[in-house]
């Protein structure tokens, strides 16, 4: 659906040349949901925009359903749908007359216009407000009415930029649930960017974290989570005097790193803690380790991002 080679974008603003997009290497197969995840300033938009055709690059290429985005950008348009950072509706319109103005101007006939632009505001949850003035709905509602906009002419391919961005939690996880369903029910390719790692987390099978203009992890969010910082196991001891016995415990694990010991508190990271933990408390034990307690943290994204970079993803919001 998607694939780019050495995808690149420089802006020269005052003598001053920003590398905003460091060529980037990506496939996206059909039927994928891929989150682009990195803090503000990374690159995502850019990529974005450079995908959708509304950017060219300035080196590189992409190939986007089917079509290169500098030789064929109406092919590319007449295939996807995009839901950019805000696509201001008109305001003084109702719904259900802004979906069926976008679906004329995809070339569709007034009567199928009307009943595509009915079919999305019942699968967006907009019907009751169908008849409602664009200037009078909530945030949420004018977020699903963006994502109804983009899909009018049924894209097989849909990329959304930073669609949850100022929503509350309630109207985010909502929106989520609409991608979500979208993605399953319609088999529809999408492409979101974010920057929230919940979001990330809770909505892309795979995620593609872009640190400054490149690509710095691409995986499922379990796989990034267990290769690159893996789980975290800390236990209790009851005897501080413990700590060293414990540590060399730890220290025999296999895929076992960061082992830390002290203050009665034995921590390390390894891959799959789940598994790990009954084998680790049974060494202990047999080491005569007296233990309080133990428990197994998954990683979050935020943990992949600090491993990666030294710098965490939270700090950004
Ligand atoms: N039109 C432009 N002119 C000059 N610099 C730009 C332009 N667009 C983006 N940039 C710069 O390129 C870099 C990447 O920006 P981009 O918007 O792609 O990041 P992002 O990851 O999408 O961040 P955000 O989440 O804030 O949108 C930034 O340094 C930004 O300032």
């Amino acid at each position: 659906m998607i694939r780019t080679q050495n995808l690149t974008r420089r802006f020269t603003l005052k003598k001053e040349t920003v590398e905003a997009v460091r060529g980037i290497d990506v496939d996206v197969q059909p039927g994928e949901l891929v989150a682009f995840l990195g803090p503000n300033g990374a690159g995502k938009s850019t990529t974005l925009r450079m995908l959708t055709t509304l950017l060219p690059p300035s080196a590189g290429t992409a190939e986007v359903a089917g079509f290169d985005v500098v030789r064929d950008p109406v092919e590319v348009r007449r295939r996807i749908g995009h839901i950019g950072q805000g696509n201001g509706s008109l305001d003084g319109l109702r719904m259900n007359e802004e979906l069926t103005i976008q679906g004329r101007f995809h070339g569709l006939d007034r009567t199928t216009a009307r009943a595509r632009a009915a079919e999305l505001l019942d699968r967006l949850d907009l019907s009751e407000q169908a008849d409602r003035d664009v200037a009078r709905l909530s945030g949420g509602q004018r977020r699903r009415l963006d994502v109804a906009m983009g899909l009018i002419h049924r894209p097989r391919l849909v990329f959304l930029d930073e669609p949850s961005a100022g929503l509350d939690p309630h109207s985010r996880a909502n929106l989520l649930e609409h991608i979500r369903r979208l993605h399953r029910d319609d088999e529809v390719t999408i492409v979101l960017t974010t920057h929230y790692l919940d979001e990330a987390d809770a909505v892309a099978e795979r995620v593609v974290v872009i640190d400054n203009g490149r690509i710095i992890a691409d995986g499922t969010p379990d796989q990034l989570k267990s290769k690159v910082s893996g789980d975290l196991v800390t236990v209790a001891l009851a005897e501080n005097d413990d700590s060293g016995a414990a540590r060399d415990v730890a220290s025999r694990v296999p895929t076992a790193h960061d082992v830390e010991a002290g203050d009665s508190r034995l921590s390390f990271r390894v891959e799959n803690g789940d598994a790990v933990l009954p084998d680790v408390v049974r060494a202990l034990d047999s080491a005569g380790i007296t233990l309080r307690s133990a428990q197994v943290k998954r990683p979050t994204l935020d943990d992949v991002f600090l491993t990666l970079t030294g710098r965490s993803l939270r700090d950004d919001d």
